[in-house]
């Protein structure tokens, strides 16, 4: 099985993909992409993807998010790993600018603003391409994992430098097929309503009268004029057990559009 995900060499996404394929999969062969759509595009009954989704500081990758409303992909698997963010570079003194992947500047921000106020900011495809970008300019720094700078030869000028120490990210694995129910399972769905009163209400009652849980609940401009948005939700259940079926059936009376994103196993250290 072929496994693309966020490149080069030393990013979060290969650290995730690891320990998903390694629990998951027998003889993965990891390609690193160097965007988040080659990903979504490359992938067909051979090739899964991986990529971020949701931070526990910064919330929902709505990259991702908006991905996979353009994109016809299945969700069919999430995992979710510990981010402990470095500053990675030559020294400290000359450093003046700083690059790094626009989620890893956002969760540091405070510690930048703190401790290099005159520093410049700039954004890169991944932290492990800020890191690669860094070996060619002294006066640069980057923010990507530990281990990274090892593989680039630089130097940990500082760790931990989260603004919130606990700093988690949740992955998903995307494939053209969603995942067979396992007793503990997850199900995505993206919907749009009618802007009239209580049509979201109405929308979600389907789930609150069963007692199904809703985990997660996001809107999303539809790009299609200002004022009108569509709607992801994350409930707890498989698409195709009895409850959960009724439930998306009712849901799509309330609804323009819906589309089930999949169901698949939850990940166990959320
Ligand atoms: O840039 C990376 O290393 C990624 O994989 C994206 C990312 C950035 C910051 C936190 C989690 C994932």
């Amino acid at each position: 099985m072929r496994i693309l995900t966020l490149g080069p060499p030393g990013t979060y996404s290969e650290k995730a993909t690891k320990k998903w394929t390694n629990k998951n999969i027998k003889n993965p062969e990891i390609k690193l992409k160097s965007s988040p759509e080659e990903v979504i595009n490359q992938i067909n009954p051979k090739t899964i993807g991986i990529l971020p989704i949701e931070n526990s500081i910064q919330g929902t990758v709505l990259q991702t998010i908006d991905l996979l409303n353009q994109k016809n992909v299945k969700i069919m698997g999430e995992t979710i790993i510990e981010i402990n963010h470095c500053l990675i570079g030559h020294n400290t003194e000359n450093t003046e600018i700083i690059v790094s992947h626009p989620q890893a500047l956002a969760q540091c921000r405070n510690y930048i603003t703190n401790k290099f106020s005159n520093a410049e900011t700039r954004t890169t495809g991944s932290t492990a391409h800020a890191a690669k970008l860094t070996t060619e300019f002294t006066n640069m720094a980057a923010i990507a994992p530990a281990e990274t700078a090892k593989k680039y030869n630089l130097n940990i000028l500082e760790k931990n430098i989260q603004d919130v120490k606990q700093n988690k990210t949740r992955f998903i694995i995307l494939a053209t097929k969603d995942a067979e129910p396992t007793g503990n399972d997850k199900t995505t769905l993206i919907f749009s309503v009618k802007q009239k009163p209580g049509t979201l209400y109405k929308s979600l009652k389907p789930f609150a009268k069963r007692q199904i849980n809703l985990t997660k609940l996001e809107s999303r401009p539809s790009r299609k004029k200002l004022g009108d948005y569509y709607f992801i939700i994350d409930i707890e259940g498989h698409r195709k057990k009895p409850k959960i079926k009724k439930a998306i059936k009712e849901l799509k009376k309330q609804t323009e559009q819906t589309k089930i994103l999949g169901s698949y196993p939850k990940a166990k250290n959320q």
